[in-house]
C-alpha cells in the first residue's frame, strides 16, 4: 500500500490561539481541497491553542489535521503543568509530537521517558510522531545510522507489532533544526531508510513498509521537492517554515506534487 505523504507543521512555543486562528484559516484558505486526497497536512500547536484550531477545523469541515507537542505520561493525578493523553484525544487531536530533541535536550527525556509517551500516545488512539536524530559530533564520527535506530527501537519497546502501524517516525538531525543546514536528500534517505529495516527486522516487512518516515530540520519550499523524492522520505516535519501561511501552503502543494496554488 502507497504511504500518503505527511506535511506535520511543528509551531513549537510560538502564536497565540489568535495568531493560530488567523494561520490556520489562511492555510485553509490558500490551499485548495483537491491537495488534500495525494496529503496529509497537520498544524501542531502549542497547547493553549489547540481548542481554538480544534473548533475552527470542526467547525469548518477543514480537512486539515491537527496534533500536540508533547504529552504527559501519566494519565490523571497530581502532575502540575502536565497534559494527558485523554485530554489530547477529547480535543480530537491525531498527532502528537513524542521525544522531540528539543524536549531531550532541555527537559532531560530519556528513551524510556520517550517510550512511556509513545504508549500514552496509543493508548488514546492518536498517532505519535516519534522523533529521533544524532546531535553533529555523532554525525562527524560516523554514528548517526546507529544512534537514531537505537533511539528508535528503545522507543518502541513493548509495543504489540499491530501498533507499529499507527506510528510515525520523524528522522530529524539535531545539527538541521532551525540552523538553515538542511541534510542532502541523500542524508536524509540514508537514515530514513535505514530505520525502516530497523523497522522490518523487528517487526516484520510489511509493518515497516507502512509506516510513515518523515524527515525534519531547515525543511523549506525550496528542498521538500528533492527531500520527498527519496523513497524511504513520507514527508516532513516543519519548524519554522510552517509559521508562515504562504510558505507552508505552498510546501504542502509541492510534497502533493504540485502545482503551486
Ligand atoms: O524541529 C523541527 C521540527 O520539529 C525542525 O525545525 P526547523 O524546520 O525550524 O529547522
Amino acid at each position: 500500500m502507497a504511504r500518503q505523504p505527511l506535511i506535520a507543521g511543528n509551531w513549537k512555543m510560538n502564536l497565540n490561539h489568535l495568531e493560530a486562528i488567523a494561520l490556520v484559516q489562511k492555510i485553509a484558505f490558500s490551499l485548495p481541497e483537491k491537495y488534500f486526497a495525494k496529503v496529509e497536512v497537520a498544524v501542531i500547536p502549542p497547547f493553549t491553542d489547540i481548542r481554538s484550531v480544534q473548533t475552527l477545523i470542526d467547525g469548518d469541515k477543514l480537512l486539515l489535521k491537527h496534533g500536540a507537542q508533547d504529552v504527559s505520561e501519566h494519565e490523571s493525578g497530581a502532575y502540575t503543568g502536565e497534559v494527558s493523553g485523554p485530554m489530547l484525544a477529547k480535543l480530537g487531536c491525531s498527532y502528537v509530537v513524542v521525544g522531540h530533541s528539543e524536549r531531550r535536550e532541555h527537559h532531560a527525556e530519556t528513551d524510556e521517558v520517550v517510550n512511556r509517551k509513545v504508549r500514552a500516545v496509543l493508548k488514546h488512539g492518536m498517532s505519535p510522531i516519534l522523533c529521533v536524530g544524532e546531535p553533529l559530533e555523532v554525525r562527524e564520527a560516523g554514528g548517526h545510522v546507529e544512534h537514531s535506530t537505537t533511539q528508535l527501537i528503545n522507543a518502541l519497546k513493548g509495543l504489540k507489532t499491530e501498533q507499529i502501524r499507527q506510528v510515525v517516525v520523524a528522522y530529524e538531525p539535531v545539527w538541521a533544526i532551525g540552523t538553515g543546514k538542511v541534510a542532502t536528500a541523500a542524508d536524509a534517505q540514508e537514515v530514513c531508510a535505514a530505520l525502516r529495516t530497523a523497522l522490518a527486522d523487528k517487526y516484520g516487512k510489511e509493518i515497516a513498509d507502512e509506516v510513515r518516515v518523515l524527515y525534519g530540520g531547515s525543511v523549506k519550499s525550496s528542498n521538500i521537492g528533492e527531500l520527498i523524492g527519496q523513497n524511504d522520505v513520507d514527508g516532513a516535519l516543519v519548524g519554522g517554515a510552517s509559521l508562515n501561511g504562504d510558505e507552508f501552503t505552498k510546501l504542502s502543494a509541492m510534497a502533493a506534487g504540485g502545482p503551486l496554488p
